[in-house]
């Protein structure tokens, strides 16, 4: 087809792909509409309502909003209730009049439950995610080792060290995954854990993951290995420890070592080193049947995608390059994970994909 010259024929298609191009140009909207009722504190307000709350009562509520503003509020409320975060419902059975109610969804961004997303949702939207993303074309065509670098002029590394807000944006975002990630694995992968004494936590951050697992398994004896700045400060407990030290250099020796969201943050060459440091760990102890376990995305093959599960696949891809933007690595399919467990001495593998869009993985020495 001619897309330049619209004629009759045409005309039809050419609107709809001028339509598909701003919706997808657009999909920043969708992100910052979800981020500004987050920051109002919107999904709190209605929760502790009761019941379907009123727009007028809403804007009566929101303690920050400026007056002049509150007509507003029910235009960013509208595409919320369009994009599946509340809902509008009756006040009572016979009454006309409409409130606000939160989604299953929205539920989860709720600030003080155990497994809120609000945390790395702050993180993923916040500039330090976005503005690296702003430039990645200028990355392409320069010698910086990340957009990252482009945007700030230092690794994410040295800017997490250096600034106290940004720092604890980035660990309160990874402690909220944690949490997740814990309840899931203590509930669906027990035997995981079973016959362990001992677990090393590398880059387990300020120990979210670690912490849920000592409590779940009294018996296990657990480590959190993270930089010197990360754990600082931080106090164990009767089966927990924490150990400031570089996961390149050396790792504690342990029965099993777990690692959660760190191989997506460095190259092939730098994760088989953090590899070959985990496999002395579980070799240290002289014990066999050790093992390392991995909690990370297997990127979906591409000829397994179809409309089902083709939202997820889009979700990983987001992630990847996320990844792309903030760090040197990336996410990984099947068979890169396989070169990467070969080239640092392991002789098997297993992958469960028992946490949504990602997996645990298992690797053996
Ligand atoms: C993406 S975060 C993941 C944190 C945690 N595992 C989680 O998933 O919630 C990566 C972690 O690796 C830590 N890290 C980075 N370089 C490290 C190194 N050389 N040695 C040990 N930990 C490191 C970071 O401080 C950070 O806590
Ligand atoms: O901004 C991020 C930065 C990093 C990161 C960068 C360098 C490191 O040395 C490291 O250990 C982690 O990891 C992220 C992540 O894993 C996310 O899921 C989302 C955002 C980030």
């Amino acid at each position: 087809m001619d897309m330049v010259n619209a004629n009759e024929e045409n005309v039809h298609e050419l609107l709809e792909a001028h339509a598909q191009i701003w919706n997808y140009m657009f999909s920043f909207i969708r992100s910052m509409s979800l981020k500004c009722a987050i920051d109002l504190g919107i999904p709190e307000i209605i929760q502790n309502h009761g019941k379907p709350m009123t727009i007028t009562g809403l804007v009566a509520v929101l303690p920050t909003l400026n007056p002049s503003k509150a007509c507003d509020i029910s235009r960013l409320m509208r595409i919320l209730v369009h994009s599946g975060f509340f809902a509008r419902q009756k006040l009572d059975n016979d009454a006309q009049e409409v409130g606000y109610v939160l989604t299953n969804t929205c539920r989860l961004l709720l600030k003080n439950i155990p497994l809120s997303v609000t945390p790395y949702l702050k993180l993923s939207l916040d500039p330090f995610c976005v503005k690296p993303c702003q430039v990645l074309g200028t990355w392409f065509q320069n010698d910086d080792s990340t957009p990252f670098v482009t945007a700030y002029g230092k690794t994410t590394y040295s800017y997490c060290g250096h600034e106290t807000s940004v720092k604890n944006m980035f660990n309160q975002g990874m402690a909220s995954d944690a949490q997740l990630i814990a309840s899931v694995l203590i509930d669906k992968c027990k035997g995981a854990f079973e016959g362990l004494e001992s677990l090393v936590d590398v880059g387990g951050g300020t120990g979210t993951l670690a912490k849920a697992l000592a409590d779940a398994f009294p018996h296990l004896d657990c480590t959190v290995l993270d930089l010197p700045h990360v754990v600082d400060g931080l106090q164990g407990g009767n089966n927990l420890k924490y150990v400031g030290g570089n996961m390149f250099e050396a790792v504690p020796a342990a029965d099993a070592v777990i690692l959660k969201w760190i191989f997506h943050n460095w190259n092939d060459e730098e994760c088989v080193t953090i590899l070959k440091r985990c496999k002395e760990a579980i070799s240290d102890g002289g014990k066999v049947g050790g093992k390392v376990m991995i909690v990370d995305m297997a990127l979906m093959d591409e000829e397994k995608v179809n409309e089902e599960n083709s939202k997820m696949f889009e979700t990983q891809l987001f992630l990847d390059m996320l990844m792309m933007a903030m760090t040197t690595g990336r996410e990984r399919q099947e068979e890169e994970w396989a070169k990467l467990f070969c080239a640092a001495g392991f002789s098997d593998y297993k992958i469960f994909p028992i946490l949504g869009l990602r997996s645990l993985i298992e690797v053996y020495p």
